[in-house]
């Protein structure tokens, strides 16, 4: 029987294509793992290693916040009352009733190396464990994000977030032994990282995907539509792949990586924020990870070795997948190609000595107006599991706003009928 060939490179995969997760490539993607060797392209941030007591606080269900003596509530004779109160349990002062127990005592040390690194970092930072930050905890904090300026706070926030209690229950879920690592979950060295708090501008944060040590695509990491965004898509395509070529593809150890960067203006310098697996639990954002599994390598090129900005001509060798060559100006399938003045040029090469002059860049996916994703309401992220199921259902029917209101509106009719129908039936 003659073979069926397909053009879909998804053709008859019954699941996405990754390749085997090893527990050792998502220890190389641990903060404390990454972060010496890129310490000077990373925002200022520490390291603090966590004792077994400390991590064994952060597992255990409820939440009691150490006696800190910063945030001890002071007894004030005149009026009577304790100068502050909340609404957390604490571990009771001397003067109650219940027994003194110190939640604390059995990580003191820890205690005070976090109070000792905040100081240091000016007082506000933000938090994350070696894979994750508590993104979906922040309604929980005073200031309504991840800054904190008191071990207190880290506290709350990291025991009240479910992607941290990923880090601590489930991080080597679905991954394989590597000979390099064998390790169990119970064994690892977990971290709390401080990063020093900064105003940090979220339309300029890009998750990039790097595959075989080489960049094939990125995009926004904040679902919100940036209009400047468009007219900077070339230069930014560019920083980001020779930042990646010069600091991240031969030193990291793992050929395949996800990795955070951040571009802040005047957009000359490229930050890098985080290293996430190369794993279906890392979120591929404006792409899907089948998208991404089945792209055309990038051309090869010769004298991408590119570390300055002084060098302009790069050399394409012939690329047998036209697809590779394919463009996208806003928001096409493959990567763009630019001139050395850093304009878009769409279609493809007239003739080789064309290819010759011309650079060829990674797809920058951004959010263009009136996409879905834009429609977000302004809603924090993350809190969708705070909603009814039936509104979240709604919301992701329909192709966009209209659709939206539409079922909206038949879910609050739905629900007007049900309400009648229960007081009626009360009423008999
Ligand atoms: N120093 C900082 N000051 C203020 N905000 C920061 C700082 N560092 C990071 N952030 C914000 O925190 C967000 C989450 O950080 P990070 O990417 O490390 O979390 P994560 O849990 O690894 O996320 P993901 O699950 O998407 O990989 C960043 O997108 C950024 O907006
Ligand atoms: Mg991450």
């Amino acid at each position: 029987m003659p073979a069926i060939i397909s053009d879909d490179p998804a053709a008859g995969l019954t699941e996405l294509p990754f390749p085997p997760v090893t527990k050792a490539h998502i220890l190389n993607c641990s903060y404390h793992n990454w972060h010496p060797k890129y310490r000077a392209i990373t925002p200022k941030s520490r390291v603090v290693p966590l004792t077994k007591p400390f991590v064994d606080y952060l597992r255990a269900d409820g939440i009691v916040l150490p006696d800190d003596e910063d945030e001890r509530p002071e007894w004030d004779d005149d009026s009577g009352v304790f100068s502050s109160s909340d609404n957390i349990d604490r571990a009771p002062d001397d003067d109650e009733e219940e027994e003194d127990v110190d939640v604390a005592a059995d990580w003191r040390e820890t205690h005070d190396a976090i109070k000792s690194v905040i100081a240091d970092l000016g007082g506000k930072v933000v938090p994350k464990l070696n894979w994750s930050a508590p993104k979906d905890a922040t309604w929980i904090n005073a200031t309504n994000s991840m800054e904190c300026r008191s071990p207190n706070d880290i506290y709350l926030l990291l025991k009240s977030s479910d992607f941290v209690t990923h880090d601590l229950e489930h991080a080597f879920d679905d991954c394989v032994d590597s000979p390099a690592s064998s390790i169990q979950q119970s064994e690892i060295p977990y971290h709390l990282v401080l990063r020093k708090y900064f105003q940090l501008n979220p339309s300029v944060e890009f998750r990039c995907f790097a595959r075989g040590r080489k960049l094939l695509c990125m995009c926004q990491r904040d679902l919100n539509h940036f209009d400047f965004l468009f007219n900077m898509q070339s230069k930014l395509q560019s920083l980001i792949q020779e930042f990646f070529n010069v600091r991240l593809r031969d030193s990291f150890p793992d050929d395949n990586l996800t990795f955070d960067v951040y571009v802040p203006a005047p957009y000359n310098k490229v930050w890098l924020v985080d290293v996430n697996p190369w794993a279906p639990r890392t979120d591929p954002l404006l792409f899907s990870w089948l998208e991404i599994l089945t792209m055309p390598d990038p051309p090869d090129m010769v004298g991408q070795d590119a570390g300055t900005e002084e060098f302009v001509r790069l050399s394409l060798q012939p690329v047998t997948d036209t697809a590779a060559h394919s463009n996208c100006s806003s928001n096409g399938s493959a990567g763009s190609h630019a001139d050395g003045a850093g304009n878009d040029i769409d279609g493809e090469a007239d003739s080789d000595s064309d290819v010759d002059e011309e650079f060829w860049f990674p797809e920058l996916r951004l959010i263009r107006q009136g996409d879905p994703e834009a429609y977000s309401f302004g809603t924090p992220q993350y809190s969708a599991h705070k909603l009814p199921k039936d509104v979240v259902d709604a919301s992701q029917s329909g192709e966009g706003l209209r659709d939206f209101a539409r079922d909206w509106q038949n879910v609050l009719a739905r629900r007007q009928q049900d309400d009648a129908t229960t007081e009626s039936s009360e009423d008999d």
